[in-house]
């Protein structure tokens, strides 16, 4: 097809233009060609844009949130003469992690916060990532301490997130903080930033949740599994539904908030959604796309469009849950230090 597809030469062109001359013609490159088939061919039809009134503005929410640690912060300083301190640990050189563990950092400087950084070679012994978590358990001037996942394979997560202590674990991660969550009558100290913001973007939007149906897609100790615990507090009735569940797709299209935390790109269409249900999407994954100037984008665990035309609100990817994940941060750090401030002791 390539070799029988011309088109004229700008001088042709202008060389036709009144005089009914028949133009010359001269080959078209290849990616010229494709280009004009793809111009020609009748294109799929535009999706039709997502009203703005359907959006959760996560980096908006993220940002307010931002804006009022930082007032409390000053507060703090000024009453008790103590800062904020969050201790950042990056282990190796993932792309993504270092840009997480750079917006931490540059997010405590805007509040106003302390940041401690220690950044470890990915060969590093667990025994020298083990001593770096003492060190910062120890040092006062830390209330918050962070270890980026995920870790290098020969390095257990478990050891290494047990042993920060409790009342500095403001990723929430640990098993007390956890069990906590899943017991009635008990309260965290912390509870997982990535969770305790999809709460925050339902509640900002005031969206109800006692008595509503909830489908969480997926399980993960980080997100799924708190997630659920925090909404079934909330008194919702949650479903958690995974890749073993027979039937997901029915059981989600039944709920009337669905949290998508499968790490699955795009996984869920609009056929899983109810119509005017609210949807939270925390996935983060990359799709090619030779339109794009870094030849992808990010998308999350649902398909957008097919979802928002079902949905009555739905967190876009990116500017949803993402900007949420570090602003609950500062939060849970924040709230470390007003502990310490107030001399409050730490009892589970
Ligand atoms: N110790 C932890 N490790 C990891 C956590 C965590 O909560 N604690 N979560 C993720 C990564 N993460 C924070 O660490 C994180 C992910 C995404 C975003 C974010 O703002 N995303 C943007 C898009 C950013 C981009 O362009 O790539 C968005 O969604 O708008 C912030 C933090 C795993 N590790």
């Amino acid at each position: 097809m390539a070799s029988s597809f011309h088109r004229q030469s700008a001088a042709n062109r202008s060389a036709t233009r009144g005089s009914h001359r028949v133009a010359a013609i001269v080959p078209l490159p290849h990616h010229a060609v494709v280009a004009a088939v793809a111009a020609a061919a009748p294109s799929a039809p535009a999706p039709t844009p997502v009203p703005a009134s359907k959006l959760i503005d996560g980096k908006a929410i993220a940002d307010t949130i931002r804006g009022e640690i930082a007032v409390e912060v000053a507060a703090m300083k000024q009453q008790y003469n103590l800062t904020p301190g969050l201790a950042v640990v990056l282990v190796g050189a993932r792309k993504d992690s270092e840009t997480y563990v750079r917006s931490k950092k540059k997010a405590c400087a805007e509040v106003g916060f302390d940041s401690f950084g220690t950044d470890l070679p990915a060969d590093v012994s667990e025994e020298e990532l083990l001593k770096v978590v003492e060190d910062y358990n120890a040092d006062p001037r830390v209330h918050g301490i962070l270890v980026q996942l995920p870790l290098p394979k020969h390095i257990s997560e478990k050891r290494i997130l047990d042993a920060i202590s409790i009342e500095k674990d403001v990723d929430g991660f640990h098993p007390l903080n956890i069990g906590s969550l899943a017991m009635r009558g008990r309260h965290p100290l912390f509870v997982p930033c990535t969770p305790k913001g999809c709460i925050e973007l339902l509640e900002r939007m005031k969206v109800p949740i006692s008595g509503r149906k909830a489908c969480v897609i997926g399980r993960s100790n980080i997100v799924g599994m708190p997630v659920a615990l925090l909404l079934q507090r909330r008194d919702a009735t949650v479903t958690i539904v995974h890749s073993k569940t027979p039937d997901a797709q029915r059981i989600c299209s039944e709920a009337d908030i669905v949290v998508a935390a499968c790490g699955v790109a795009e996984m869920v269409t609009g056929d899983w959604i109810k119509p005017g249900a609210v949807v939270i999407d925390v996935g983060i994954n990359a799709k090619d796309d030779p339109s794009a100037k870094k030849g992808y984008r990010l998308v999350g665990d649902v398909e957008f469009e097919g979802a928002a035309a079902k949905a009555s609100l739905i967190t876009p990817v990116p500017g949803g849950v993402g900007p949420m994940t570090i602003a609950m941060l500062l939060q849970n750090t924040l709230e470390s230090a007003q502990r310490v401030a107030k001399g409050e002791s730490v009892t589970h």
